[in-house]
Order: structure tokens, then C-alpha cells, then sequence
């Protein structure tokens, strides 16, 4: 077996005294996708960064394809995904490509890359010129253009439309069948469930949950737990109605309410989605879905950040 693409372990960070990444331990193995999930402020960016070499731990080892983060040979075989500000804004986008693909002793040819990313048709327009999406997918070519080994991408499909999500989906399936490791974070729980061999899960600065989309599902979205996508968020009063409506009839029954996206902690019964269906009635509030035990990975997601620590 390949040795793995990265192994953090122990690491630890914190701002101004304050810990955002507490004692975290996670593998990505080489040549798959590894999903970095969790809440906004989990401590996804601060891992990658640490990873990247970007940003120096408090304490903790980072090995990327078995050197050191950071390190000058763990760096030539890294593609980092910047973010906007990495990109110089003046220059134009094959001007950019080309500039990246001559700091590499083999790159992918640059034609190719920008036809794939949907780029070729801005190849002449200046950076600040860009969509935001258009910015995203630059900034992906940039990352790949070197043949890296490992890959890592923050939030790769942030902001882009459903037809370019794909483009970028195929592109990192392709990264990955050609022995790529990439390791991406993502609030699209969709991305994640689309692409990853493995998913870990941080709350807190801290490793909650970790495996394949499948065993995620199989441990935490189970048909004890239903979830509610209504039309609009709930007020904290109508919350307070709901939750009492569903716990009179079932025994157990809890509510998360976050927004317009419910959990229902409990065994699914008739009753049940009785007391729901006549709440959002009572209450002129659209049910747009009622899952139950539905077996995604959102909802794993779901139970395993609205889980109590
Ligand atoms: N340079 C910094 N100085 C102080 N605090 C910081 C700094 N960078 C990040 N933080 C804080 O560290 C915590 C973790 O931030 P981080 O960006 O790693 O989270 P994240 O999981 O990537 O969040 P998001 O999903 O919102 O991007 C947050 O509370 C954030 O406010």
C-alpha cells in the first residue's frame, strides 16, 4: 500500500491565545479524495494552511508525501488552490496560466487546461475582469497546471454555477484517476458525497468523525432521525411551538432547528409526521421535504455537527 499523501498529527493552533485547532490527527491516503467537512470557524482553512506550509502550527507534525509541510521538496509536488488575492489581478488569464506553467519542468499544456475549465472563451480578459466563478476556476488551473501529486482545494465549487461544478468534479476525477491525491474542504455536503473516498469531520478545532460517505451514512443517518426542509427559517417562538408539537406525540423526540433545515432525533411514526404536517398547517409554514431515515450524507453530516460535545 502507498504510503499516505499527508499525516497530521497532533496539531494545534491557536490565535491570540485562543485554540482553533485542538490536537487534531487525520490521514489522507495517496491518490484518493479526502473531504475536510465541519461549521463555519470548525478550523478546515487553518488545517489546510498548516498543511500547505502556509501557516505555522503551535505544536503538532505535518508530513506531505513524507516530508515535512512546508518543506522545499514537500512544496514542488503540492498544487495549492489560492484564493482570489492570490491572483494578480492586472494580468490576463492564458498571460497567468502561462506564468504559472513555466515555474514547472512538465506542465499540462495550457490550451487544454483552459478549454477543460470552461476558461478558453476569457483566455484574453484580465483577471479583475472575471466572474467570480471564472475567478474560482483559474485559480483551480493554477493549482493542477504542474502535475502535482497532491492537491489541495478550499472550497473548490464556492460560488460556481451547476454547469461549471461539474467541469471542476470531472476535473478533480480525473486529477484522481491519474493518482492525484486532493484533499478539499467544502460546505456542499453534495461535493463531498459526489467525490470523496474519505470524509473527516471537525467541530471545534477537533477530529469528530471520520470514513467513507457510506459508513458515515451507515452510523448517523439512520431511520431514527427525520429531516424537515421548510419554505422559510423558523422564528425562535414558532421553534419553541414546533418542538413541543412533535415531543407530545413520540417518546424521545428532539428538534435541531438551524435556519429552514430541521432534525428530528427520534423513532419515525405516522403520528409524528401527523404532528408536523398539522404544525405547518396551524402555522402557514410550507414543508418543502420530510425525510425519513433518508440515508444521505447531509443528514449523516447533519447528526454528527448537531451532536452535543
Ligand atoms: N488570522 C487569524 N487571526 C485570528 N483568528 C483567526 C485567524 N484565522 C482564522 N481565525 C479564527 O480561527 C477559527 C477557525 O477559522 P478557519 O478559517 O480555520 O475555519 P473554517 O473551518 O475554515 O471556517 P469556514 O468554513 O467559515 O471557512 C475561526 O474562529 C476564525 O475566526
Amino acid at each position: 500500500m502507498p504510503s499516505p499523501a499527508l499525516v497530521i498529527e497532533d496539531l494545534t493552533v491557536a490565535y491570540s491565545g485562543r485554540t482553533v485547532v485542538d490536537h487534531l490527527s487525520l490521514v489522507a491516503e495517496a491518490g484518493g479524495i479526502t473531504a475536510v467537512l465541519g461549521p463555519n470557524g470548525a478550523g478546515k482553512t487553518t488545517t489546510i494552511e498548516c498543511a500547505e506550509g502556509l501557516r505555522r502550527p503551535d505544536s503538532g507534525t505535518i508530513t506531505v508525501l513524507g516530508d515535512a509541510a512546508g518543506s522545499d521538496r514537500a512544496r514542488s509536488r503540492v498544487g495549492v488552490m489560492l484564493q482570489d488575492g492570490g491572483l494578480p489581478m492586472a494580468r490576463r488569464v492564458r498571460e497567468v496560466l502561462a506564468l504559472a506553467a513555466a515555474m514547472h519542468a512538465s506542465p499540462l499544456p495550457v490550451a487544454d487546461l483552459l478549454a477543460r475549465l470552461g476558461l478558453d472563451v476569457v483566455a484574453t480578459t484580465p483577471v479583475r475582469r472575471l466572474s467570480g466563478g471564472q475567478r474560482q476556476r483559474l485559480a483551480l488551473a493554477v493549482a493542477v497546471i504542474g502535475r502535482p501529486e497532491l492537491v489541495f482545494l478550499d472550497e473548490p465549487s464556492a460560488g460556481l454555477d451547476p454547469h461549471a461544478r461539474q467541469d471542476v468534479w470531472e476535473l478533480v476525477r480525473e486529477l484522481r484517476s491519474d493518482g492525484v491525491g486532493i484533499v478539499l474542504t467544502t460546505h456542499l455536503i453534495e461535493e463531498a458525497d459526489a467525490l470523496a473516498d474519505q470524509v473527516h469531520v471537525l467541530v471545534d478545532g477537533r477530529l469528530v468523525e471520520s470514513g467513507t460517505p457510506a459508513d458515515l451514512i451507515a452510523r448517523h443517518a439512520g431511520s431514527d432521525s427525520q429531516r424537515l426542509r421548510l419554505a422559510r427559517p423558523l422564528s425562535e417562538g414558532e421553534a419553541i411551538e414546533l418542538r413541543t408539537a412533535v415531543t407530545a406525540v413520540g417518546h424521545d423526540v428532539t428538534l435541531d432547528a438551524d435556519g429552514a433545515d430541521l432534525l428530528v432525533r427520534g423513532p419515525a411514526t405516522p403520528a409524528l409526521t401527523l404532528a408536523i404536517a398539522e404544525w405547518c398547517d396551524r402555522s402557514d409554514v410550507l414543508l418543502r421535504s420530510l425525510q425519513v431515515g433518508d440515508g444521505t450524507l447531509e443528514h449523516a453530516y447533519l447528526t454528527i455537527t448537531a451532536a452535543p460535545r
